[in-house]
């Protein structure tokens, strides 16, 4: 018997590759065609992000310096009211239709029931009315929800263990008119309680704030992408236990649905997914079924996360970033609250 002999790889000759003269595969479809050229991709591209679609949110605080750095978010700062009004503007000069603060409220001002709130002095009332006087063309849209203000860190009022729905909305509806009466534009209840939307509306209506819009943080997840928001604000202290009895269950989508449809019943303009990237299939879902002004929130962590690695040298920021906003587009959002706003309007304007 001859004995085989195995070549474990092909002889040198036989590795030659015809690059040239290779028999085409009869496509008559190739989707690389349009793809061959930016002039072609261009003109195929179905999603476009433009600085139309950024709002900006930025963290105030009451301090002499203009800037103090927060920690666990590289590149972010906590503005005084000076400094946020220059911020303000050159934001409006960039582009940017809106800008979204939150303040780092002194602990000393904390309370259990979040009184410095309804403080019509208080940081947040007066940055507004310090924007809206030297910016009045850029829109200001503001938190309703007690968390910066409440010395355990919940957005509402407590019983006990127990964060109560009816008494926190009846706060809630006081804190939005001292915003409205400040100048905001929006307010966005982001406290996730039942009926809040309803009775915000209908005290500013009766307040002579018809035109002041809502944007519902409808679908709010208690997520663990929070974490440098609490760290910016200064809840990360003072937040017991977590917001699982009102914020959403990450498991749910159906949920969100729901709560979609009771803000808009109840007289929301826009609403709101939170966080952003992770919950894109939300965002997808209630923009095809609701038609309505779709807003998503590409949260602290998400930024966090993004500026590590940048950091690092292990992405290309500018690109990474702008990648992650554009998925907003494609789901179908019409617009991205984003710690990224400045430098992407930036960047895109350099693009153009
Ligand atoms: N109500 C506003 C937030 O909770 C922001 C969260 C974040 O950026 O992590
Ligand atoms: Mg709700």
């Amino acid at each position: 018997m001859k004995s085989r002999v195995v070549t474990p790889f092909p002889a040198p000759e036989s590795r030659q590759v015809e690059v040239h003269s290779a028999p085409s595969l009869g496509l008559t479809r190739r989707m690389r065609r349009n793809r061959k050229a930016e002039w072609s991709r261009r003109l195929v591209r179905e999603n476009l992000l433009t600085s139309d679609d950024l709002i900006w949110p930025i963290f105030l605080m009451d301090a002499a310096e203009a800037c103090t750095p927060v920690e666990w978010m590289p590149g972010v700062d906590r503005l005084n009211i000076d400094e946020a009004v220059r911020q303000a503007a050159a934001a409006a000069e960039l582009g940017i239709p809106a800008i979204a603060p939150f303040p780092f409220v002194e602990k000393a001002l904390r309370d259990p029931t979040g009184s410095e709130a309804l403080n019509g002095q208080n940081l947040m009332c007066r940055a507004v009315r310090a924007i809206k006087k030297e910016v009045p063309q850029i829109g200001i849209i503001c938190d309703a929800a007690l968390d910066p203000y409440t010395s355990h860190g919940h957005d509402g009022v407590m019983d006990g263990e127990r964060v109560l729905n009816d008494a926190s909305v009846a706060i809630l509806v006081r804190q939005a008119l001292a915003l409205a009466d400040a100048g905001a534009d929006v307010i966005a209840p982001s406290d996730m309680m039942d009926g809040r939307v309803a009775a915000i509306r209908e005290a500013l209506d009766a307040g002579g704030h018809e035109d002041v819009q809502i944007m519902a943080y409808a679908a709010k997840y208690a997520s663990a992408f929070y974490g440098p928001f609490r760290d910016a604000i200064g809840t990360n202290a003072t937040l017991i236990g977590d917001k699982r009895t009102y914020q959403m269950d990450p498991a749910n989508s159906d949920e969100a649905m729901a709560e979609v449809a009771l803000d808009l019943e109840e007289g929301a303009d826009m609403i709101m997914v939170k966080p952003g990237l992770p919950y894109l299939d939300v965002v997808a879902r209630v923009k095809e079924h609701f038609r309505v002004p779709t807003f998503a929130y590409q949260v602290s962590g998400e930024y966090a996360m993004l500026m590590a690695a940048v950091r690092n040298g292990w992405l290309d920021g500018d690109k990474a970033i702008l990648e992650s906003l554009l998925a907003f587009k494609r789901a179908g959002a019409d617009g991205v609250l984003t710690y990224f706003a400045p430098r992407v309007a930036k960047a895109l304007k350099a693009a153009r």
